[in-house]
């Protein structure tokens, strides 16, 4: 079966930025998370995907179609999820969503008023009086009421606490539940990606850093502590990052097989998170322990 998202060399440049050569693929069922720190080319590439920006080079394919080509049939097929509010302050809920409805041939009302009960909106309420997470909620409850098949949201859960988070994170986890429709979609709360994400796909400085399986990544990356006579220019080459510790270093290696059995004897080894894999990579060019 064709993936539900396939980029292939993407490239897009701007006078201080170059999203460079960028490809990865999402298949039907699974959820990928975006990662990367700010400035990293996360939510130019959403826009590229969903084709609010021009690229430069490269392939975008959404459902087997080409992005441009098929602008209008992928839209309909797709739950857009914007890191900005979007909608119009004074209106209602349930004007808005009149708006929104108009615009796709496959929506359904009942389950958007299923949402709505869900997440305890009120329909008479105006936009401007919701909460963020309020209107996150909202912006879901669209998302999702349009029989789509590709969930693609830019950092949604920013700013919502943990509870309200973790809400969201159940309806997607159920929403993918039939194995037919993805989730795509960037964060910085790694923790949320740790919790539902099938995949990661990591960017840093407008290149891809790795796109794999999540479980793949944290069975495979390993922190070592040790003292730091034990650091020496041979072992040092074998870490992503190294930074000094209270008790001597600590670094990051993408696979612990590649430290030989006399050191692993004397360090502590310990599973990274996504955070420490993120911050290490970034940090690649100070290695200087
Ligand atoms: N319209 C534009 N013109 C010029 N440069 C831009 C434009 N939009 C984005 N950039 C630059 O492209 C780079 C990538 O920005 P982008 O918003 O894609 O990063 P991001 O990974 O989403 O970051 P964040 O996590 O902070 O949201 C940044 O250096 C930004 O300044």
């Amino acid at each position: 079966m064709e993936s539900i998202l396939e980029i292939k060399n993407l490239t897009k440049k701007y006078d201080d930025f170059k999203l460079n050569n960028i490809s990865f693929k999402l298949d039907r069922g699974y959820i990928m998370g975006f990662i990367g720190p700010n400035g990293a080319g996360k939510s130019t590439t959403i826009k590229l995907i969903m084709n609010l920006l021009k690229r430069d080079s490269g392939e975008i394919k959404v459902f087997g179609l080409d992005n441009i080509k098929h602008e209008k049939e992928i839209k309909q097929r797709i739950g857009f999820i914007y890191d900005r509010n979007y909608f119009y302050d004074e209106i209602t809920l349930k004007n808005m969503k009149k708006i929104i409805s108009n615009f796709y041939t496959n929506w359904n009302d009942n389950q958007f008023y299923k949402y709505m009960e869900i997440f305890n909106l009120k329909e008479n309420k105006k936009i401007k009086e919701l909460s963020k997470g309020m209107q996150m909620k909202f912006s879901l409850a669209l998302a999702l009421s349009h029989d789509a098949e590709l969930i693609m949201m830019d950092e949604p859960t920013s700013g919502i606490d943990p509870i309200f988070r973790n809400e969201i994170l159940d309806i997607l986890m159920e929403f993918i539940q039939d194995e037919k429709k993805s989730i795509f979609f960037s964060t910085h709360i790694t923790t949320d990606l740790e919790k539902i994400a099938d995949y990661i796909t990591f960017i840093n400085d407008g290149s891809l850093v790795f796109s794999k399986p999540k479980d793949e990544i944290l069975d495979s990356y390993r922190i070592v502590k040790g003292g730091r006579d034990l650091l020496t220019e041979e072992l040092k080459k074998k870490f992503i990052g190294i930074k000094n510790s209270d008790y001597g270093f600590e670094g990051l290696v993408s696979r612990i097989d590649d430290i030989e059995d006399e050191y692993r004897e004397k360090v502590l080894i310990e599973r990274p998170t996504l955070d420490d894999i993120m911050l290490y990579t970034v940090r690649r060019g100070e290695k200087n322990a």
